[in-house]
């Protein structure tokens, strides 16, 4: 039986991917076996022991310490693509909201006494609220990943210019990437000659204020800057005073702070871009079948610091060995499989980065398992073994 604690609402088609017969689901334990989660920051929550899978039902893992999960063995899954349909729609929404003055004239109108003079009044005030058009613009998207591939061909089909920068791209995206997106060689190439520009680019310490003053002198005066991605990528000091000069005429967020709350030109949703029923559930089933697969099967599929690894289940044991990304450890892990006289029948080993972690499926487990586990534990570089029968 695997405890699973969730962290935040998650969609009920997604645990249900969890059977009752070998998962119990909890929000208040503080052992979980597994842990499922959206923005939760599980930064200042303490890990316990026997923790052994985390699964963000989302795409940002920056509410999540990877770093210390990996040193603990812990794979972290997410769920790449799986919200990134709801983003691009709040996007299209907000380029035309960033253009057109919807918010404020809304605003406005909602503001004025309705009277016999209204349509007189309304005529007289919409001159406040004009707005260019998108059409035959330049869209400059930061980040071509599920989200940033997405709004780029949208924006194509709604008649604009784009021109992208993703210096990692992904062979999934670079497939289905429109040859029409102008390819940047760098950020700054892209904010120079673009009227709107849109971040989707996850947050890291690398990426923290990639917008800073240096890439808002760089921009084209006046453009629209949206922000779906996260807050911490976006200096606010810098924003502000961007605004203040005109650089950036008007700022979307998804992502609200105190000190941007209120401001004429910059429009605030409350992190909604994945608040869709559909979303909410891809997700949801998404990170629920890679916890289950792992707890399981110990099968990788979908994490961010772990390899993917797959074996079909065929009915035999298997051990799930993680450890650092280090010369003959598989010869060791071998050697303590040949002590046992036991028989491997399948073995994967696959790497990311420091990290190591293989599926050996075996003909039989020995009379001693505990000797077995300790020995492979002993095994300089070794992270955590799991025994699954
Ligand atoms: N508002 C929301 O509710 C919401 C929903 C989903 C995702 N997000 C955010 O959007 C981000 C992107 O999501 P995604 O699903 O497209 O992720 P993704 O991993 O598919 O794409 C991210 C892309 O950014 C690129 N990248 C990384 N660093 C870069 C850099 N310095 N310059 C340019 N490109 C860089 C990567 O190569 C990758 O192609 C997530 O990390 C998350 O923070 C927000
Ligand atoms: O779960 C959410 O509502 C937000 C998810 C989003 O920020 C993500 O990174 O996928």
């Amino acid at each position: 039986m695997f405890t699973i604690r969730t962290l935040n609402n998650i969609a009920s088609v997604g645990l249900a991917k969890l059977p009752k017969k070998h998962f119990t689901i909890d929000d208040t334990t503080a052992t979980p076996d597994g842990i499922i989660l959206r923005s939760f920051d599980m930064h200042n929550l303490e890990l316990n022991d026997n923790l052994l899978a985390v699964a963000r039902a989302g795409a940002g893992t920056n509410n999540v310490p990877i770093e210390k999960c990996s040193h603990m063995g812990i794979p972290v899954f997410n769920a790449p693509g799986g919200n990134a349909n709801a983003v691009k729609e709040l996007v299209l929404a907000s380029l035309f909201i960033s253009s057109r003055r919807i918010v404020a004239g809304s605003k406005w109108v909602q503001s004025i006494a309705a009277s016999e003079t209204l349509d007189k009044e309304i005529e007289a005030g919409k001159k406040n609220f004009v707005g260019p058009e998108i059409l035959g613009k330049t869209l400059g998207v930061i980040g071509l990943g599920a989200i940033g591939v997405l709004v780029a061909n949208a924006a194509l089909d709604l008649g604009m210019d784009v021109v992208g920068y993703d210096p990692f791209l992904s062979l999934e995206s670079a497939w289905h990437l429109s040859p029409s997106v102008e390819k940047a060689d760098s950020m700054e190439d892209v904010v120079a000659k673009s009227d709107y520009i849109t971040l989707h680019i996850p947050l890291s310490d690398k990426t923290r204020h990639t917008y800073n003053d240096d890439l808002f002198t760089k921009t084209k005066p006046g453009a629209r800057l949206l922000n779906f991605a996260r807050g911490g990528l976006v200096d606010t000091t810098a924003l502000l005073a961007a605004l203040e000069k005109g650089t950036i005429a008007r700022y979307v967020t998804d992502f609200p702070e105190k000190e941007i709350l209120g401001h004429e030109n910059i429009i605030v949703t409350p992190h909604l871009g994945a608040s869709t029923p559909e979303s909410e559930e891809n997700c949801a089933i998404m990170a629920a079948e890679a916890l289950r697969d792992y707890l399981y099967f110990g099968n990788v599929k979908n994490s961010v610091n772990f390899p993917n690894c797959t074996i079909p289940y065929n009915g035999k044991p298997r051990i799930a060995v993680s450890h650092r990304n280090k010369v003959n450890m598989i010869g060791q892990l071998a050697a303590v499989f040949t002590k046992y006289s036991i028989n491997i029948d399948k073995l994967v080993n696959n790497s990311k980065g420091e990290l190591a972690y293989n599926i050996i499926v075996c003909d039989s487990l020995p009379e001693n398992e505990d000797d077995f586990i300790r020995d492979l534990y002993a095994i300089s570089n070794v992270i955590k073994v799991r025994l699954l029968k």
